[in-house]
């Protein structure tokens, strides 16, 4: 038990929650990938030393950021909407009384909600880091290229199981990955639909072209089970989409979701919980940061 609770707002503010749906409505509504970028970066903050807002943080010459980090660099997206959710909450709020580390959770709820998603109660009271570290998110943010064996540890080092890695890897359903991400594959690997890589030859070319994005599933705005569906059929985008075919377990899973949408939102909101557990500065740990690029 983290000590977190869902009830933690309730009388601090309760309208705390509906502002940061709110934001993420509207946010969505400009542009619905944004609900996939909010999603990846509460699961990029919490494999860093927990759950603790630390991929926020901006850097300083004491602050060691982690959006500097390889797999966050050029890549991770959504800092302006953390940032326009963190003054409309404080405004409502009247002082700055909710962290950033728990907008970051309850954004990547709302954002899973508004794209067509499970909902799940979210576990709130994490309080926010007064550090950041870039080594540590090298480390501890799995790798594209990752086979089965590095993930499932990548995975059990954050203390989730097996089912966690292949559910949480579902959030491949919604959003986009540049072609410096999937180049490999679609070049080198076998365990790949030929009409498919073609396909992807056109947007990503084998120099250059770095950026380009092509959806980690065929309907990236929408929260279904095409990510599973299509790994069975060797369209998986990620080398590390696909490897979950590689293993006993894992494959069954993958298989059992892509026939199962009502298995994978239960799975997908259990495993999101647990991965919000991941290690919360409570108590007087931490601070409630008043701007969530810079500690106080
Ligand atoms: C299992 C290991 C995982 C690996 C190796 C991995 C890797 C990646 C990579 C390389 C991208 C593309 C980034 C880019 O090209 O800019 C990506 C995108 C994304 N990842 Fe993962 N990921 C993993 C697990 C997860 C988990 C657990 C979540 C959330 C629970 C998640 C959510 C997302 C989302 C939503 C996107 C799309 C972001 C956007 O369009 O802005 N990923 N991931
Ligand atoms: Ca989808």
């Amino acid at each position: 038990n983290s000590g977190l609770s869902s009830h933690y707002y309730d009388r601090i503010c309760p309208e705390a929650l509906p502002t940061i749906k709110r934001v993420v409505e509207d946010a969505l509504a400009q542009e619905q990938r944004m609900g996939a970028s909010l999603l990846r970066l509460h699961f990029h903050d919490c494999f860093v030393n927990g759950c603790d807002g630390s991929i926020l943080l901006d850097q300083t010459p004491t602050i060691d950021s982690e959006k500097n980090a390889a797999p966050n660099a050029n890549s991770a997206r959504g800092f302006e909407v953390i940032d326009k959710i963190k003054d409309e909450v404080d405004k409502v709020c009247g002082r700055p009384v909710v962290s950033c580390a728990d907008i970051l959770a309850v954004a990547a709820r709302d954002s899973v909600v508004a794209l067509g998603g499970p909902s799940w109660k979210v576990r709130l009271g994490r309080r926010d880091s007064t550090t950041a570290s870039q080594s540590a998110a090298n480390a501890n943010i799995p790798a594209p290229s990752m086979n089965l064996p590095a993930l499932i540890k990548n995975f059990e080092d954050q203390g989730l199981d097996e089912e966690d890695l292949v559910v949480l890897s579902g959030a491949h359903t919604l959003g986009f990955a540049q072609c410096r991400n999937f180049r490999d594959r679609i070049y080198n690997e076998t365990n790949i639909d030929p009409a498919f890589v073609s396909h992807l030859q056109t947007i990503c070319p084998q120099v250059g072209g770095d950026s380009r994005l092509a959806p980690l599933d065929p309907t990236p705005n929408s929260f279904d089970v095409k990510y599973f569906s299509s790994l069975a059929s060797k369209k998986g985008l990620l080398s590390s989409d696909q490897a979950l075919l590689d293993g006993g377990e894992t494959a069954e899973l993958v298989l059992k979701y892509s026939g199962d949408a009502e298995e994978f939102w239960e799975d997908f909101a259990e495993s999101m919980i647990k991965m919000g557990d991941i290690k919360p500065l409570t108590g007087n740990r931490g601070e409630i940061r008043n701007d969530c690029r810079k500690v106080n």
